[in-house]
């Protein structure tokens, strides 16, 4: 099965077409650069907001059969920020290393890193990551966890996806 990602930009100024959306288009570019088989993108630009967001999960984890979910925007605290409690009614199981890890790595660039409240998680055979809103933050953050990626997807029973190990080496541990 070709695999199928669906990226989703959560922005209130995105949305309306105050701005024009770097996000979706900045996650595109680096799995464009990154995975070398077949793969298919959905693409939703949406307002922040709990409904929207838990609705928009589930159309892609269930109806779009997406593989792997990845959000930009909405994981801060101001108080239309509700990414992670939307992620938070979707997932099944938490998987708090890929947010632990992007954090991290963020932190090297700028201090305010520790006020996104970005988490992860599986429903089904998706794999649902959020991103933060900036668009110079998601190659740093998907440098740093796309490794795990491809294993985590095998081990839900998702599609393969491979990548390029110039750009990003897949870890899969030998069995
Ligand atoms: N999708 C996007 N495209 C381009 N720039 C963005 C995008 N999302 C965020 N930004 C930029 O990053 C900054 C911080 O992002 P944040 O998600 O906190 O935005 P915000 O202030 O909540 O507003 P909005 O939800 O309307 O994007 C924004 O002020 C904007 O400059
Ligand atoms: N790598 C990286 N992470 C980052 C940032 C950034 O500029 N680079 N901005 C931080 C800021 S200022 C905020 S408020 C939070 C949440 O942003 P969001 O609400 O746009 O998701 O992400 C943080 N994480």
């Amino acid at each position: 099965m070709i695999a199928r990602i669906g990226i989703v930009t959560v922005s209130d100024r995105a949305a309306k077409g105050l701005y024009e959306d770097e996000g979706g288009p900045a996650i595109a570019g680096f799995l464009d650069e990154t995975i070398v088989s077949s793969w298919q993108r959905v693409v939703r630009i949406i307002p922040d907001g709990f409904e929207g967001v838990r609705d928009t999960l589930i159309d892609l984890a269930d109806r779009e059969r997406c593989d792997l979910i990845l959000t930009t925007g909405g994981t801060g605290p101001a108080p239309r920020d509700v990414t992670p409690e939307a992620t938070a009614a979707v997932i099944v199981k938490e998987l708090p290393g890929f947010g632990e890890l992007m954090r991290r790595k963020s932190l090297e660039q700028v201090p305010t890193a520790i006020l996104s409240r970005q988490i992860a998680g599986t429903r089904g055979t998706s794999l649902i990551i959020n991103l933060p809103g900036r668009p110079a933050s998601i190659r740093l953050c998907l440098m740093a966890v796309f490794p795990a990626v491809p294993y985590c997807l095998d081990l839900i029973g998702a599609s393969r996806i491979d990548t390029d190990p110039a750009v990003c080496a897949a870890f899969r541990p030998a069995v």
